[in-house]
């Protein structure tokens, strides 16, 4: 492959490369800057490694979309993947193949588009329930926004209630997703990069995590449910989608294992995601008052203020949706997406890509492709410039193609309750006397650095309502 031509980029570096500064670090920024001098395909090498960086919406697009033959595998993680084994079981980071294939089958017989409809109430149920912990402990909110998305999943999933964030099913959750941030985060061990190191003994620091990791994985696998399969046996399982996976009365041996993963992947996938797009919400109402105000009075000609919205009311609300898509917009959740990898040689714009190439569709710089980027401006959604229409967040933040996020329709159910409820009952306001400046965690999901706000009911009736929407919630 001398004479071909490799899409621009820095000279490769003699050790680790130039790819230890790509994941986890923030790196979204840094490779936005560089299309300056590089431009929409970034190549960089080192190592045997090889990343392209796609840094526009038609070259994803291209790419992923129409190309997905070639474009919709994932990166080989030696520690996540191979010995943790989650290659094996959990479909964000399955080959693409026939297992990923029946992975994606189940996951969307759990939550394609009517069947969300199910949960709505749940959602419902949450965002109230959300609100009330707000009223009693507002300087907790980033703690409370947490616990509602993972309340939300373990409902939808299992049909476990979480009294709170010391639930043993929680807590299982949450150390699972730490081993496998670290994990997943190329570069966290040195055996992702030198794959050899992975027939070390087991003894060594690393293999010893990795055998903890394993452990405390299928711990968050296998009790959740086990525990649905008993309350199934006694005829108590609340709605839920592993009871629906259990329903099928599939008898395939691979069956039980398949769907068990299939379902403990969405607590991974799902919680996270969802918290940093709430917080990062409540983040741009502190900083836009004016926005906040608009939306509220929306809410309130159109839901009245009676009663609390529900997820059914969002379609008459479109400034309200357009400031969860500006959300979206203005901080992605998942700045760099899920990284694809190429399994056959490809020549794009002239430019050669080998096999085996890490694929990062740089959504950041996605982001920052509109005018004022930096503006929280929802109106750029509304007053639609046709000769120039920017792409809809809901068709780049969940990634593109044959693996886009398959949680996407109740993600954005979870968000149209959970914002219309807070914009309903409270005023989000800056802490008094200080300026917020917002600042982002540099990790693989990122969300807000911890910040101040107060959050205050706005007015007496408003917080009357909090009280008797809580008297209708079932599970509590
Ligand atoms: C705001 C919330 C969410 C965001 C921003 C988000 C974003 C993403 C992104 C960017 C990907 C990679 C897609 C690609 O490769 O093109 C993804 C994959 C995935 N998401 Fe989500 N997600 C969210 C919520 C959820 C929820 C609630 C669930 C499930 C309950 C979920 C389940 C998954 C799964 C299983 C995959 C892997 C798909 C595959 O590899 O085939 N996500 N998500």
């Amino acid at each position: 492959a001398k004479n071909k031509k490799y899409p621009p980029g820095p000279p490769a570096k003699p050790i680790i490369g130039n790819i230890l500064k790509v994941p986890g670090s923030g790196a979204w920024y840094t490779l936005t800057d560089w299309m300056k001098t590089y431009g929409d395909l970034i190549f960089l090498h080192g190592l045997g490694n090889k990343v392209l960086v796609v840094n526009n919406f038609d070259f994803i697009n291209d790419l992923f979309e129409k190309r997905w033959n070639n474009y919709s595998d994932r990166p080989k993680f030696t520690v996540a993947g191979e010995l943790m084994e989650l290659e094996r079981c959990a479909s964000p980071l399955l080959p693409y193949g026939p297992e990923w294939r029946e992975h994606r089958k189940l996951t969307h017989l759990a939550i394609n588009t009517r069947t969300i409809q199910n949960y709505q109430v749940v959602q419902e149920d949450v965002a109230a329930i959300l609100n009330s912990d707000l009223l009693r402990s507002p300087e907790l909110f980033l703690q409370h926004l947490q616990l509602a998305a993972g309340r939300i999943v373990l409902l939808v999933t299992y049909g476990i209630f979480a009294e709170d964030i010391h639930n043993s099913y929680i807590v299982n959750a949450e150390e699972s997703m730490k081993t496998l941030g670290k994990a997943m985060n190329p570069g966290a061990y040195l055996a992702d990069l030198i794959p050899i190191l992975k027939y070390l003994p087991s003894w060594v620091p690393f293999q010893k995590e990795v055998q903890e990791g394993k452990d405390k994985l299928r711990r968050h696998t296998e009790l959740p449910y086990l525990h649905v399969k008993k309350m199934m046996s006694e005829g108590i399982a609340p709605l839920s989608f592993t009871k629906d996976l259990l329903s099928l009365g599939n008898t395939d041996p691979e069956f039980d294992y398949r769907g068990m993963w299939v379902a403990s992947v969405m607590y991974g996938a799902g919680t996270e995601t969802t918290f940093a797009t709430s917080a990062t919400f409540i983040l741009a109402m502190a900083l836009n008052p004016e926005v906040q105000k608009r939306a509220q009075v929306e809410i309130d000609t159109v839901v009245g203020t009676g009663r609390t919205p529900t997820i059914a009311d969002a379609s008459e609300l479109p400034y309200t949706m357009a400031v969860i898509k500006e959300t979206m917009r203005w901080h992605p959740p998942v700045p760099f997406s899920v990284p694809r990898r190429t399994t056959q040689d490809d020549i794009f714009n002239g430019y050669f890509i080998p096999k085996d190439t890490v694929v990062i569709p740089n959504l950041w710089a996605v982001s920052r492709s509109v005018e004022n980027p930096e503006q929280f401006n929802p109106d750029r959604y509304l007053n639609k410039d046709m000769s120039n229409p920017i792409p809809d967040p809901s068709e780049w933040v969940f990634g593109m193609g044959r693996r886009m996020c398959p949680g996407r329709y109740l993600a954005q159910n979870s968000l149209k309750a959970i914002v219309t409820g807070i914009l309903s009952a409270f005023d989000i306001l800056p802490p008094e006397n200080e300026f917020i400046v917002p600042k982002f965690k540099p990790t693989h999901i990122s969300y807000p650095e911890p910040f101040k706000c107060r959050i205050r009911p706005r007015s007496q009736e408003k917080e009357q309502l909090i009280e008797t929407r809580m008297l209708e919630v079932k599970f509590t």
